[in-house]
């Protein structure tokens, strides 16, 4: 059977003879990043959107106010909804759902956006049966839109120190939402600012001058009608920020607004009328739309990195500049060796996100059908884990996307790359849904309750289960035969169990000296979170290697072995520094896996935009001028310049009013 290689009539020619020389099928390698069936829908939801004009962008975004954007982005949500039955085939499939809204919409955010991502996952993890009736249904049938306000402009990552009150009041079976100072108002919610009429609100319980903890209520928050502010309530939006500017993120302040007892979500905990309290089962249920958000990131940030590994690849197969042989003619810049070694350990990061993503969503699913019965003694290893993932793939996806942006050049940096955007985007994703930091020393936190378990004898779970392993002393990496990759996982295992280990140690040896738990835990905070880090690399290489021992197809699991090796030698001279402290790996070793690395890049570049072309990202949903499936970028470069704002006409205001009488002065002073 012939194999799909994505030629297309029209095409660039360069990029025809580099998807002929593919080893494998797209498709097949398609079904193998996003499962079969996801693939399939993609496939078919981007032609049905090319079809439907009222889902197409209006302009480039790139040449819009924040006012158009948001206006824009509010119609064809809009248009979204009205079509969906005909586009997609299950509305109720947030994955499909993601992909619609990745076509139809991009990334710059829209009114649901939280209002998907975290609004109903709250309702549906958190609402009574009663209040799933009242809420979730008709959030899920659009009659209302809400955001999760949670962040206060004075605390976002100390949740205990959250200002909103939220006090019962007896006599009227009412709770009093109010906002004592100025720190305490609501700041970042997306969709707040302009767009939701609804809010879960994180707020302290205060029952008789007692409080306990934060909890979520309900809130109306405008008319539904006017979408005026109700009585008591001040909001608007924060302004401008680096990226993700289709989004209102808001501002929110209550004067002792009212609200009935039952808004308060009272899945788990729960107050009755006569004010007794009822302690959920896990102190951190509550917290469970946030572990949701960590959860869908993973795999979004691997689709984010997969974009400009796309666009930087694409691109490097067109661009031409400068001669390997002099004389020989131009070469295309992903000849070069330096531009593999930056774009192609990108690639593989993009495909092991996107891998340990359905990994973590699958676990997730459990967590939250254990949690429908009452049962929570997955929540903490998810919570960790999603903590680690979070922090470490959206780190990486930036450092990745950097290097994508600067392999483009001077194109690059141009908003017709399409990476400023998704850079802007996905390095929101270090901050949001906890700090990257924050949530690392949350990992190692679960880390060193493992390690006392460990000592023990037992452990914590599969997660951690390698820590009962003894250490080598030596790597056999470059002692086996060749093209046997089991000692370089081995290598991950090794150093993440050394760090861990040490870094317990440390903290015992503080204590035991008399230093406070606290204090010392401070004193060895950075090496905690590189603990932290080094678990979740391994947790990923490991993931890599599940894929690829899954893969049934001879030809897809080649070309997937050799990502995955890439990505095995390039994160271990990345972190090599760990396993040259203990000698675990010698400099022959390293010279070893750097001429692997240089081996695997030429190995790879034939295949290279076949492996970018996997990911079936359409035009539409990339929005990139320089990568372009057809690889036309030139003269659609000068098109879209065309396009900029500022050549609506030969001279511009500014030009008069400013420059002209300056110049004329100046003239005028020099012939005196
Ligand atoms: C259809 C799909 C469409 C998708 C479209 C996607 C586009 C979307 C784009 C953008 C959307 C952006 C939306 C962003 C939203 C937000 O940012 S919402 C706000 C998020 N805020 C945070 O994440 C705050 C971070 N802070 C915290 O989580 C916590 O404060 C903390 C740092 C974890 C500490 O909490 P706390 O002080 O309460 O607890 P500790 O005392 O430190 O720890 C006590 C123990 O509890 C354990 N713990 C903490 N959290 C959890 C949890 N979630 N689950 C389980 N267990 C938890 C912690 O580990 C401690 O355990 P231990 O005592 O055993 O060690
Ligand atoms: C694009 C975007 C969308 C958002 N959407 C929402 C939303 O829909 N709803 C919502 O409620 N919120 C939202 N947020 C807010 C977001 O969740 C918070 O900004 C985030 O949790 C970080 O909190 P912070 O801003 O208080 O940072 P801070 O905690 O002030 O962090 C500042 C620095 O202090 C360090 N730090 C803080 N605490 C510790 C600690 N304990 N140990 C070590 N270092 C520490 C951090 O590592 C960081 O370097 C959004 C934010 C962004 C950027």
């Amino acid at each position: 059977m012939p194999l799909n290689k994505e030629i297309q009539p029209g095409d660039n020619d360069e990029l025809t003879r580099e998807r002929l020389q593919a080893t494998f099928d797209t498709q097949q390698m398609a079904a193998a990043l996003w499962g079969s069936d996801l693939a399939r829908k993609r496939r078919e939801l981007a032609k049905k959107v090319d079809k439907l004009t009222v889902l197409h962008d209006s302009k480039d975004m790139s040449f819009m106010t924040r006012e158009e954007k948001l206006s824009e982005n509010a119609r064809k949500v809009v248009q979204m909804f009205a079509h969906v039955a005909d586009i997609v085939e299950d509305p109720s499939d947030d994955a499909e759902m993601f992909h619609l809204s990745s076509n139809a919409i991009g990334h710059e955010g829209h009114p649901f956006g939280v209002h998907f991502v975290m609004f109903i996952p709250a309702l549906k993890a958190q609402a009574d049966d009663e209040q799933r009736e009242k809420w979730l249904m008709p959030a899920l049938g659009l009659q209302l839109i809400g955001t999760y306000a949670q962040t206060e402009l004075g605390h976002g990552t100390n949740l205990r120190a959250l200002e909103t009150m939220a006090t019962f009041d007896k006599a009227t079976d009412e709770f009093v939402i109010h906002t004592p100072t100025v720190t305490a108002l609501k700041w970042w919610p997306g969709s707040l600012g302009k767009s939701s009429n609804h809010a879960v609100v994180s707020a302290n319980l205060i029952i008789d001058g007692k409080s306990y903890g934060h909890h979520n209520f309900m809130v109306q928050i405008r008319d539904e009608n006017t979408h005026k502010p109700l009585k008591g309530i001040t909001v608007g939006d924060i302004g401008p920020k680096m990226a993700y500017n289709a989004s209102d993120n808001g501002f929110l302040g209550f004067d002792h607004h009212r609200i009935p007892r039952r808004n308060m979500l009272m899945r788990h905990a729960k107050v009755d009328k006569n004010g007794v309290y009822t302690k959920p089962p896990h102190a951190k249920i509550g917290y469970s739309a946030m572990v949701h958000v960590r959860s869908v990131m993973i795999g979004h940030q691997g689709m984010f990195l997969g974009s400009a590994s796309t666009i930087a690849i694409r691109y490097s197969l067109v661009r031409r500049q400068g001669e390997i042989k002099e004389g020989s003619g131009e070469v295309k810049i992903l000849d070069y060796q330096t531009q593999q070694h930056r774009l192609f350990p990108q690639l593989a990061r993009a495909y092991v996100f996107m891998f340990a993503g359905k990994e973590v969503r699958e676990l997730y699913q459990k967590v939250l059908s254990d949690m429908e019965k009452g049962e929570t003694t997955l929540l903490a290893d998810l919570h960790a884990l999603t903590s680690g993932l979070k922090s470490v793939v959206t780190h990486l996806c930036v450092a990745g996307m950097e290097q994508c942006r600067m392999a483009c050049g001077g194109h690059g940096y141009s908003r017709a790359s399409g990476i400023p955007e998704i850079w802007g985007v996905a390095v929101g994703g270090c901050t949001y849904e906890g700090e990257n930091m924050v949530m690392l020393l949350q990992l190692a936190r679960y880390l060193m309750k493992a390690v006392k378990e460990t000592k023990k004898g037992k452990s914590l779970g599969r997660l951690v289960d390698y820590l009962l392993l003894p250490q080598d002393r030596h790597s056999l990496i470059g002692r086996v035969p060749q093209g046997e990759y089991g000692p370089h996982l081995a290598a991950f295992e090794h150093i993440a169990r050394r760090q861990i280990f040490k870094v317990a140690d440390e903290l015992t040896k503080l204590q035991d000296k008399g230093m406070s738990k606290e204090i010392a835990w401070q004193k060895k905070a950075v090496e905690l979170q590189r603990a932290a880090r080094l678990h979740t690399r391994f947790y990923l290489a490991a993931c890599f290697h599940r894929k690829v021992q899954s893969v049934v197809d001879g030809r897809i699991r080649e070309a997937l072995a050799d990502l995955y090796h890439l990505h095995l030698n390039y994160e271990l001279l990345d972190m090599v520094n760990y396993a040259l402290e203990d000698a675990y790996l010698k400099a022959d070793q390293v010279d070893f896996i750097r001429e692997d690395m240089y081996r695997l890049l030429e190995t790879i570049r034939p295949n290279a935009i076949s492996l970018v072309d996997a990911f079936e990202f359409s035009d539409r949903e990339l929005r990139s001028v320089l990568g372009r499936r057809d690889g036309h970028v030139y003269e659609n470069l000068y098109k879209w310049a065309k396009e900029s704002e500022l050549n609506r006409a030969d001279v511009l205001p500014y030009f008069d009013k400013y420059l002209k009488p300056m110049m004329l002065a100046a003239r005028q002073r020099s012939n005196i």
